[in-house]
């Protein structure tokens, strides 16, 4: 059994996010592609607009008014015509008159109030045709997708994402109803999954193995996955089995530990021939910041998403250091430390809008929650 030396966690992130490259793409559709991330930018096929419009609803006017009314266009100078927002304008209009300032009399248009400015969409306003609106790399929000449409996009090239097996370890966990004295409830099942889905990655599978060295081992060397988390049995105990499995599978370790508060048994392994396994410790705040730290890193190596640098600030003066370690810091969202975070509580991070990366020196780190 191997005995880690902890990485300091911005080592261990590099590493994590140097981990994995990209599997390859698939296509899929607009409305398929919340999430996913882009694998090949997306540039305006049409000018956009591509055809000047109306801003308001009111009259399309040529001239000084008053104006002469027609039905449609084209307008010679001196002529207005009836006209909605976004609809086309017609030749020779050189302005668009809001319907609230202006009325109409007989067959002429009364300007009642002048208008500051011209009301009309120009072609090209927001991108000419070929210009990149959405580069490859980035995860698709709603609006990336709307602009995507204007853009003229039909389908999208995106990541392929990985697929990741959920290894839940431990005797004492109980899924559902009153658990006995040593027994705990499940903090994990209906929730790493669906994190790593928020991630970016394709959760296949979750098992659920005892406190058994050759079940680890089989969970881990079957999974058939390009990625297996598992929970608990990080430590050294009799009961804890996930490095010496990993130790039996000949893994080499990328991260060994973590010199992190809490989260300090997180391992990254790679089994030769075998997925990557990102070890998150028991303890459940432990499991759920190490698989912010590394876990998002990873998948975004998987895909090929660029990550932005985290926010440095200032560490709050309420804010303590621990002197080797860098502490991982549930706050709120004035960088107020919550109450109620022992590796083993959840009622912190419940409570949490953020995490403050807090380093044994300099600036601390704002890292986000995926559901906040
Ligand atoms: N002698 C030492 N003991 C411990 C050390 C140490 O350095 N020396 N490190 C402590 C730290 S820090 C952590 S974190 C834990 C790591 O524990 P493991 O990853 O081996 O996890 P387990 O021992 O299996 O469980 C720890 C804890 O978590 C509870 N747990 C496990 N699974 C679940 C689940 N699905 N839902 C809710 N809670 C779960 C488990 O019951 C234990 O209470 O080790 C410390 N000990
Ligand atoms: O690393 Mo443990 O995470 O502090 O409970």
């Amino acid at each position: 059994m191997s005995h880690p030396d902890r990485l300091a966690w911005p080592e261990a992130r590099r590493r994590a996010a140097a981990a994995a490259s990209p599997l390859g793409s698939e296509e899929v559709a607009l409305d398929q592609a919340l999430g996913r991330v882009l694998r090949r930018d997306v540039a305006a096929g049409i000018d956009i607009p591509h055809y000047a419009s109306a801003a308001m609803d009111g009259w399309a006017v040529a001239g000084p008014g008053d104006w002469q009314l027609r039905d449609g266009g084209p307008l010679r100078h001196g002529e207005a015509t009836p006209i909605v927002t976004g609809g086309l304008l017609p030749a020779g209009a050189d302005a668009v008159v809001r319907s609230e300032n202006g009325h109409v009399d007989g067959d002429r248009l009364v300007l009642d109030r002048p208008e500051s400015r011209d009301h009309i969409r120009p072609p090209a306003e927001e991108a000419r045709s070929g210009e990149v609106l959405v580069s490859a790399g980035t995860r698709l929000s709603p609006a990336h997708l709307a602009l995507a449409a204007a853009a003229t996009a039909d389908r999208l090239e995106v990541a392929r994402q990985p697929t990741v097996t959920t290894v839940f370890t431990g005797d004492e966990v109980v899924l559902a109803g009153i658990p006995a004295a040593g027994q705990v409830r499940d903090s994990f099942g209906a929730t790493i999954p669906t994190i790593l889905r928020m991630l970016g990655a394709s959760p296949a599978r979750s098992l659920r193995i005892g406190d058994d060295r050759e079940a680890t081992v089989q969970a881990l060397r079957d999974a058939g996955t390009d990625l297996v988390v598992t929970t608990g049995g990080t430590g050294g105990s009799h009961a804890d089995h996930v490095r010496r499995a990993l130790d039996d599978l000949g893994a080499d370790y990328l991260v060994p530990g973590l010199a992190s508060r809490p989260g300090g048994p997180t391992l990254l392994a790679r089994i030769p021939n075998g997925p990557l396994v990102l070890g998150l410790a028991g303890n459940p705040l432990a499991a759920m910041l190490g698989l912010l730290s590394l876990g998002d890193v990873l998948i975004a190596g998987f895909t090929g998403r660029a990550v932005a640098p985290l926010v440095k600030v200032p560490v709050p003066a309420s804010v303590k250091r621990h002197p080797e370690a860098t502490r991982l810091v549930p706050v709120r969202a004035g960088l107020d430390e919550v109450e109620w975070t022992g590796a083993a509580m959840m009622r912190g991070l419940a409570a949490a809008t953020g995490v403050l990366v807090v380093p044994p020196v300099g600036d601390a780190e704002v890292l986000p929650l995926p559901w906040a």
